[in-house]
């Protein structure tokens, strides 16, 4: 049996009208430093996962999203070494406000079918065939 501890972080597809996801590259001192990944974070002790990312998005891109403009897409299970990733994938379409680097991250607005051109974390290479299905080039 393994005794890899379970870690569970909220993840989402922002897209724009033009049908383009947002990533964020992971600033340099942290764990998989310069990938790029979906904005989302670790679900706190006593948060809902909707709360989490309704606050990361507030943090770390100053928008404000509705609980109600969170749909549920797809999610990764990915064995990191010294975790195992239990990531659910939510697609939002609808915000507030103008996304902004408030971390200092890089942000980028990605079609699709360009997704792999960007390095990203093992766990998200299997969702991106999921957003090429659902939107399309
Ligand atoms: N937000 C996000 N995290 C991802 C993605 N893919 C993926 O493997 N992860 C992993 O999920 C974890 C997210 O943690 P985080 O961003 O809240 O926290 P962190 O590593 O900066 O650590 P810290 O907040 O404890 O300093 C990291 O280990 C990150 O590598 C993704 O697409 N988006």
């Amino acid at each position: 049996m393994s005794s890899l501890k379970l870690t569970l972080v909220v993840a989402v597809a922002l897209v724009d009208t033009d049908n383009r996801i947002l990533l964020a590259q992971r600033p340099e001192g942290k764990q998989l430093a310069g990938l790029w990944e979906f904005p989302g974070g670790k679900v706190e002790p006593g948060e809902r996962p909707e709360e989490t990312l309704i606050r990361e998005l507030r943090e770390e891109l100053g928008i404000a999203v509705k609980e109600a403009c969170l749909a549920p897409l797809t999610f990764a299970s990915h064995a990191y070494e010294s975790f195992h990733l239990l990531m659910p994938l939510y697609i939002c379409r609808r915000w507030e406000g103008f996304v902004q680097p408030l971390e200092g991250q890089a942000l980028k607005w990605v079609r699709p079918q360009e997704l792999r051109a960007y390095p990203m974390p093992p766990a998200d290479e299997p969702l991106i065939p999921f957003l090429v299905d659902l939107l399309g080039a």
